[in-house]
Protein backbone atom coordinates (compact mmCIF):
# COMPACT_ATOMS: atom_id res chain seq x y z
CA UNK A 1 0.00 0.00 0.00
CA UNK A 2 1.18 3.65 -0.80
CA UNK A 3 0.28 6.23 1.97
CA UNK A 4 -1.35 9.41 -0.07
CA UNK A 5 -0.25 12.52 -0.64
CA UNK A 6 -0.38 15.12 2.09
CA UNK A 7 -2.33 18.33 0.82
CA UNK A 8 -1.68 21.59 3.12
CA UNK A 9 -3.42 24.49 2.76
CA UNK A 10 -1.53 27.86 3.58
CA UNK A 11 -3.61 30.93 4.15
CA UNK A 12 -3.41 34.07 6.10
CA UNK A 13 -3.87 38.01 5.43
CA UNK A 14 -2.19 39.93 3.14
CA UNK A 15 1.66 40.10 3.55
CA UNK A 16 1.21 37.89 6.63
CA UNK A 17 4.36 36.18 4.69
CA UNK A 18 2.16 32.98 3.25
CA UNK A 19 5.12 33.20 -0.26
CA UNK A 20 7.77 33.55 1.85
CA UNK A 21 6.96 30.51 4.21
CA UNK A 22 6.24 28.60 0.90
CA UNK A 23 9.75 29.60 -0.38
CA UNK A 24 11.23 28.43 2.99
CA UNK A 25 9.54 25.17 2.32
CA UNK A 26 10.27 24.61 -1.21
CA UNK A 27 14.30 25.47 -0.39
CA UNK A 28 14.37 23.45 2.65
CA UNK A 29 12.66 20.17 1.44
CA UNK A 30 15.07 17.90 2.76
CA UNK A 31 14.62 15.73 -0.52
CA UNK A 32 10.54 16.20 -0.81
CA UNK A 33 8.55 16.56 -4.20
CA UNK A 34 6.37 19.49 -3.36
CA UNK A 35 3.83 20.62 -5.63
CA UNK A 36 2.17 24.03 -5.43
CA UNK A 37 -1.15 25.78 -6.14
CA UNK A 38 -1.60 29.10 -6.00
CA UNK A 39 -4.87 30.09 -5.49
CA UNK A 40 -4.98 33.85 -6.81
CA UNK A 41 -7.56 36.58 -6.47
CA UNK A 42 -5.28 38.93 -8.20
CA UNK A 43 -1.93 38.95 -6.77
CA UNK A 44 -0.81 35.90 -9.14
CA UNK A 45 1.65 37.84 -11.15
CA UNK A 46 3.52 38.48 -7.91
CA UNK A 47 3.01 34.68 -5.89
CA UNK A 48 4.05 33.07 -9.45
CA UNK A 49 6.98 34.81 -10.20
CA UNK A 50 8.04 34.29 -6.67
CA UNK A 51 7.36 30.82 -6.33
CA UNK A 52 8.76 30.66 -10.10
CA UNK A 53 12.59 31.45 -8.95
CA UNK A 54 11.73 27.80 -7.19
CA UNK A 55 10.36 25.86 -9.90
CA UNK A 56 13.19 26.67 -12.07
CA UNK A 57 15.11 24.96 -9.97
CA UNK A 58 12.17 21.83 -9.23
CA UNK A 59 12.36 21.42 -13.20
CA UNK A 60 15.23 20.29 -12.93
CA UNK A 61 14.07 18.02 -11.16
CA UNK A 62 15.69 17.85 -8.48
CA UNK A 63 12.96 18.32 -5.80
CA UNK A 64 9.99 17.88 -8.65
CA UNK A 65 8.19 21.09 -7.90
CA UNK A 66 4.72 22.24 -9.68
CA UNK A 67 3.51 25.47 -9.82
CA UNK A 68 0.09 26.12 -11.14
CA UNK A 69 -2.36 28.87 -11.20
CA UNK A 70 -5.70 28.04 -10.60
CA UNK A 71 -9.05 29.56 -9.19
CA UNK A 72 -10.47 27.98 -6.70
CA UNK A 73 -13.40 25.79 -8.95
CA UNK A 74 -9.93 24.31 -10.51
CA UNK A 75 -8.59 23.33 -7.63
CA UNK A 76 -10.34 19.54 -7.82
CA UNK A 77 -9.33 19.90 -11.49
CA UNK A 78 -5.31 20.77 -10.77
CA UNK A 79 -5.19 18.59 -7.90
CA UNK A 80 -6.26 15.78 -10.58
CA UNK A 81 -3.32 16.84 -12.27
CA UNK A 82 -0.49 16.98 -10.02
CA UNK A 83 -1.62 13.74 -8.32
CA UNK A 84 -2.65 10.28 -9.76
CA UNK A 85 -1.61 6.90 -8.73
CA UNK A 86 2.35 6.66 -8.92
CA UNK A 87 2.89 10.81 -9.22
CA UNK A 88 6.38 11.77 -8.48
CA UNK A 89 4.98 14.02 -5.64
CA UNK A 90 5.27 13.74 -1.60
CA UNK A 91 3.03 16.90 -0.97
CA UNK A 92 1.00 19.67 -2.02
CA UNK A 93 0.97 23.04 -0.90
CA UNK A 94 -2.17 25.45 -2.15
CA UNK A 95 -1.37 28.65 -1.40
CA UNK A 96 -4.43 31.20 -0.82
CA UNK A 97 -4.64 34.51 -1.61
CA UNK A 98 -4.59 36.88 1.33
CA UNK A 99 -8.27 37.58 0.78
CA UNK A 100 -9.44 33.82 -0.06
CA UNK A 101 -11.57 32.15 2.71
CA UNK A 102 -9.79 29.14 3.80
CA UNK A 103 -13.16 27.43 4.69
CA UNK A 104 -13.73 27.05 1.45
CA UNK A 105 -10.02 25.67 0.15
CA UNK A 106 -10.32 23.01 2.90
CA UNK A 107 -13.78 21.78 1.98
CA UNK A 108 -12.51 21.74 -1.85
CA UNK A 109 -9.70 19.78 -0.37
CA UNK A 110 -11.66 17.11 1.94
CA UNK A 111 -14.34 17.00 -0.71
CA UNK A 112 -12.19 16.22 -3.37
CA UNK A 113 -12.92 12.34 -4.94
CA UNK A 114 -9.02 12.63 -5.60
CA UNK A 115 -8.16 8.63 -4.30
CA UNK A 116 -4.71 9.59 -4.11
CA UNK A 117 -4.47 12.87 -1.86
CA UNK A 118 -5.61 13.41 1.82
CA UNK A 119 -6.16 16.47 3.64
CA UNK A 120 -2.54 17.74 4.86
CA UNK A 121 -4.03 20.71 7.35
CA UNK A 122 -4.80 24.37 7.08
CA UNK A 123 -2.06 26.75 8.22
CA UNK A 124 -2.86 29.85 9.06
CA UNK A 125 0.07 32.71 8.80
CA UNK A 126 -0.78 35.79 11.07
CA UNK A 127 1.65 38.92 11.24
CA UNK A 128 3.04 39.32 14.77
CA UNK A 129 3.57 43.37 14.49
CA UNK A 130 -0.28 43.44 12.72
CA UNK A 131 -1.78 40.68 14.64
CA UNK A 132 -4.10 42.81 16.80
CA UNK A 133 -5.06 45.50 14.37
CA UNK A 134 -5.60 43.22 11.29
CA UNK A 135 -8.12 41.31 14.22
CA UNK A 136 -9.82 45.02 14.80
CA UNK A 137 -10.28 45.59 10.87
CA UNK A 138 -11.14 41.84 10.36
CA UNK A 139 -12.89 39.74 13.23
CA UNK A 140 -13.21 36.67 11.56
CA UNK A 141 -9.22 36.17 11.43
CA UNK A 142 -10.17 35.22 15.07
CA UNK A 143 -12.08 32.22 13.21
CA UNK A 144 -9.44 31.40 10.92
CA UNK A 145 -6.85 31.00 13.62
CA UNK A 146 -9.37 29.01 15.37
CA UNK A 147 -9.75 26.84 12.73
CA UNK A 148 -6.25 25.82 11.63
CA UNK A 149 -4.70 22.94 12.56
CA UNK A 150 -1.60 25.19 12.57
CA UNK A 151 -1.08 28.84 13.22
CA UNK A 152 2.23 30.45 12.02
CA UNK A 153 3.02 33.49 13.95
CA UNK A 154 5.23 35.10 11.42
CA UNK A 155 8.07 38.50 11.64
CA UNK A 156 8.45 37.45 15.63
CA UNK A 157 11.53 39.74 14.41
CA UNK A 158 9.28 43.06 14.41
CA UNK A 159 8.75 42.75 17.90
CA UNK A 160 10.08 42.74 20.95
CA UNK A 161 10.32 40.51 23.79
CA UNK A 162 7.34 41.84 25.55
CA UNK A 163 5.13 41.92 22.66
CA UNK A 164 5.95 38.55 21.29
CA UNK A 165 5.06 36.78 24.72
CA UNK A 166 1.06 39.09 24.17
CA UNK A 167 1.18 38.13 20.90
CA UNK A 168 2.30 34.77 20.87
CA UNK A 169 -0.18 34.07 24.00
CA UNK A 170 -3.12 35.92 22.38
CA UNK A 171 -2.57 33.42 19.70
CA UNK A 172 -2.57 30.06 21.70
CA UNK A 173 -5.53 31.73 23.70
CA UNK A 174 -8.01 31.71 20.20
CA UNK A 175 -6.12 28.58 18.49
CA UNK A 176 -6.48 24.84 19.28
CA UNK A 177 -4.38 23.75 17.22
CA UNK A 178 -0.26 23.73 16.35
CA UNK A 179 1.44 26.98 17.45
CA UNK A 180 4.57 28.07 16.18
CA UNK A 181 6.57 31.77 16.28
CA UNK A 182 8.89 32.41 13.77
CA UNK A 183 10.64 34.78 11.55
CA UNK A 184 10.73 34.41 7.36
CA UNK A 185 8.25 31.35 7.66
CA UNK A 186 10.99 29.02 8.72
CA UNK A 187 8.72 26.38 9.96
CA UNK A 188 10.27 23.02 10.46
CA UNK A 189 8.54 21.19 7.38
CA UNK A 190 8.76 17.78 9.61
CA UNK A 191 5.31 19.27 11.54
CA UNK A 192 3.79 19.50 8.47
CA UNK A 193 5.33 16.18 6.42
CA UNK A 194 6.71 13.24 6.44
CA UNK A 195 9.90 12.30 5.74
CA UNK A 196 10.54 11.43 1.85
CA UNK A 197 10.26 7.36 1.74
CA UNK A 198 7.52 7.22 4.01
CA UNK A 199 5.15 7.53 1.90
CA UNK A 200 6.30 4.18 0.50
CA UNK A 201 6.17 2.37 4.03
CA UNK A 202 2.84 3.52 5.06
CA UNK A 203 4.15 3.26 8.30
CA UNK A 204 4.73 4.82 11.47
CA UNK A 205 7.56 6.41 11.21
CA UNK A 206 11.05 6.78 13.30
CA UNK A 207 12.37 10.49 13.43
CA UNK A 208 15.61 10.41 11.61
CA UNK A 209 18.33 12.26 12.99
CA UNK A 210 17.73 14.94 10.33
CA UNK A 211 14.71 15.24 12.04
CA UNK A 212 16.33 15.62 15.29
CA UNK A 213 19.49 17.83 13.93
CA UNK A 214 16.59 20.17 12.71
CA UNK A 215 14.78 20.47 15.82
CA UNK A 216 17.68 20.80 18.09
CA UNK A 217 19.18 23.36 15.70
CA UNK A 218 15.17 25.71 15.47
CA UNK A 219 15.00 25.48 18.79
CA UNK A 220 18.22 27.31 19.65
CA UNK A 221 17.92 29.71 17.21
CA UNK A 222 14.17 30.61 18.08
CA UNK A 223 12.59 28.59 20.80
CA UNK A 224 9.07 28.12 19.29
CA UNK A 225 10.13 27.15 15.32
CA UNK A 226 10.72 23.52 16.08
CA UNK A 227 7.61 20.96 16.89
CA UNK A 228 7.45 18.12 18.58
CA UNK A 229 6.75 14.20 18.45
CA UNK A 230 5.62 11.61 20.68
CA UNK A 231 5.11 8.08 20.07
CA UNK A 232 2.83 5.65 21.69
CA UNK A 233 3.04 1.69 21.23
CA UNK A 234 0.52 -0.60 22.89
CA UNK A 235 0.74 -4.56 21.96
CA UNK A 236 -2.83 -5.04 23.33
CA UNK A 237 -5.80 -3.84 21.42
CA UNK A 238 -7.82 -0.48 21.97
CA UNK A 239 -11.18 -0.05 22.63
CA UNK A 240 -12.83 1.14 19.52
CA UNK A 241 -15.28 3.63 21.43
CA UNK A 242 -12.52 4.65 23.55
CA UNK A 243 -10.42 5.75 20.71
CA UNK A 244 -13.30 7.25 18.86
CA UNK A 245 -14.01 9.44 21.96
CA UNK A 246 -9.92 10.32 21.91
CA UNK A 247 -10.56 11.41 18.82
CA UNK A 248 -13.21 13.75 19.34
CA UNK A 249 -11.84 15.83 22.19
CA UNK A 250 -9.66 18.02 20.69
CA UNK A 251 -6.37 17.36 21.49
CA UNK A 252 -4.25 20.85 22.00
CA UNK A 253 -1.28 21.58 20.35
CA UNK A 254 -1.51 18.09 18.26
CA UNK A 255 -1.10 18.91 14.52
CA UNK A 256 -1.23 15.13 13.07
CA UNK A 257 -1.28 11.82 14.23
CA UNK A 258 -0.03 8.36 12.09
CA UNK A 259 0.06 5.05 12.00
CA UNK A 260 -1.34 1.53 12.81
CA UNK A 261 -3.76 0.73 15.13
CA UNK A 262 -4.76 -2.47 16.29
CA UNK A 263 -8.76 -3.37 17.76
CA UNK A 264 -8.24 -6.73 17.93
CA UNK A 265 -11.61 -8.97 17.40
CA UNK A 266 -13.88 -6.03 17.45
CA UNK A 267 -11.66 -4.76 14.64
CA UNK A 268 -11.72 -8.09 12.38
CA UNK A 269 -7.95 -8.38 13.61
CA UNK A 270 -7.40 -6.04 10.92
CA UNK A 271 -4.88 -3.37 10.46
CA UNK A 272 -6.27 0.06 10.77
CA UNK A 273 -3.96 2.84 9.48
CA UNK A 274 -4.61 5.94 11.19
CA UNK A 275 -3.87 9.66 9.70
CA UNK A 276 -5.45 12.59 11.50
CA UNK A 277 -4.93 16.76 11.08
CA UNK A 278 -6.35 18.61 13.14
CA UNK A 279 -10.30 17.32 13.82
CA UNK A 280 -9.69 15.32 10.54
CA UNK A 281 -9.44 11.51 10.51
CA UNK A 282 -9.18 8.52 8.27
CA UNK A 283 -8.33 5.07 8.68
CA UNK A 284 -7.45 2.50 5.73
CA UNK A 285 -7.77 -0.75 6.47
CA UNK A 286 -5.44 -3.67 5.60
CA UNK A 287 -4.12 -7.10 6.59
CA UNK A 288 -1.39 -7.07 9.23
CA UNK A 289 2.02 -8.10 8.24
CA UNK A 290 4.34 -8.77 10.64
CA UNK A 291 3.74 -8.39 14.25
CA UNK A 292 0.46 -6.69 15.64
CA UNK A 293 0.26 -3.34 17.37
CA UNK A 294 -0.64 -0.01 17.72
CA UNK A 295 1.96 2.56 16.82
CA UNK A 296 1.45 6.50 17.31
CA UNK A 297 3.29 8.95 16.16
CA UNK A 298 1.87 12.27 16.87
CA UNK A 299 3.14 15.58 16.04
CA UNK A 300 2.70 19.05 16.85
CA UNK A 301 3.72 22.15 19.37
CA UNK A 302 3.47 22.43 23.10
CA UNK A 303 2.44 18.58 23.45
CA UNK A 304 1.62 17.49 26.94
CA UNK A 305 3.24 14.12 26.54
CA UNK A 306 1.88 13.07 30.25
CA UNK A 307 -2.19 13.35 29.13
CA UNK A 308 -2.10 12.58 25.74
CA UNK A 309 0.05 9.32 27.04
CA UNK A 310 -2.25 8.73 29.57
CA UNK A 311 -5.36 9.09 27.58
CA UNK A 312 -4.02 6.86 24.86
CA UNK A 313 -3.38 4.42 27.72
CA UNK A 314 -6.74 4.49 29.15
CA UNK A 315 -7.63 3.68 25.46
CA UNK A 316 -6.26 0.09 25.75
CA UNK A 317 -9.53 -2.51 25.63
CA UNK A 318 -9.79 -4.41 29.13
CA UNK A 319 -12.00 -6.89 27.10
CA UNK A 320 -10.58 -7.63 23.86
CA UNK A 321 -12.36 -10.38 23.35
CA UNK A 322 -16.36 -8.78 23.96
CA UNK A 323 -17.21 -7.19 19.81
CA UNK A 324 -17.43 -3.75 20.74
CA UNK A 325 -20.12 -3.30 17.74
CA UNK A 326 -21.40 0.10 18.83
CA UNK A 327 -17.71 1.40 18.14
CA UNK A 328 -16.97 -0.03 15.27
CA UNK A 329 -19.98 1.65 13.65
CA UNK A 330 -18.88 5.05 15.15
CA UNK A 331 -15.72 4.09 13.12
CA UNK A 332 -16.63 3.49 10.16
CA UNK A 333 -17.77 7.16 9.59
CA UNK A 334 -13.84 7.70 9.00
CA UNK A 335 -12.89 4.74 7.08
CA UNK A 336 -11.86 5.15 3.46
CA UNK A 337 -13.44 2.78 1.25
N1 LIG B 1 10.64 41.56 8.88
C1 LIG B 1 10.08 40.50 8.34
N2 LIG B 1 9.56 40.58 7.10
C2 LIG B 1 8.99 39.48 6.56
C3 LIG B 1 8.93 38.25 7.27
N3 LIG B 1 8.30 37.35 6.51
C4 LIG B 1 7.97 37.98 5.35
N4 LIG B 1 8.39 39.26 5.38
C5 LIG B 1 8.19 40.29 4.35
O1 LIG B 1 6.82 40.63 4.32
C6 LIG B 1 6.39 40.94 3.00
C7 LIG B 1 5.19 40.09 2.62
O2 LIG B 1 5.60 38.74 2.58
P1 LIG B 1 4.91 37.69 1.57
O3 LIG B 1 5.54 36.37 1.84
O4 LIG B 1 4.92 38.22 0.19
O5 LIG B 1 3.43 37.74 2.12
P2 LIG B 1 2.12 37.04 1.48
O6 LIG B 1 1.29 36.64 2.64
O7 LIG B 1 2.50 36.00 0.52
O8 LIG B 1 1.51 38.28 0.75
P3 LIG B 1 0.22 38.29 -0.26
O9 LIG B 1 0.49 37.27 -1.32
O10 LIG B 1 0.23 39.69 -0.75
O11 LIG B 1 -0.97 37.99 0.55
C8 LIG B 1 7.61 40.69 2.13
O12 LIG B 1 8.24 41.93 1.90
C9 LIG B 1 8.48 39.79 2.96
O13 LIG B 1 9.85 39.90 2.65
C10 LIG B 1 9.51 38.20 8.58
O14 LIG B 1 9.48 37.18 9.30
N5 LIG B 1 10.06 39.35 9.06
Amino acid sequence: MTARIPVVVLAGYLGSGKTTLLNHLLRNDDGRRIGVLVNDFGSIGIDAMNVAGQVDVAMSLENGCLCCAVDSDGVDRMLDRLAYPGAPLDAIVIEASGIAEPRQLVRLVLSSQNPVIEYGGLVEVVDAAEFDDTRAKHPELDDHVRLADLVVVNKIDRVGDADREQVVGAVREIADGAVLAVERGRIAPGILFDDPGVRDSAGARQLSFADLEEHDHDHERHMHTAYESMEFIADRPLNPSAFVRFLNERSRGVYRMKGPVDFGPSGDDQRYMLHTVGVFAAFEKSRWKGSRATNLVLIGTDLDTDDLHRRLQDCIDPDPGRIDEMGMLNLARHIDA
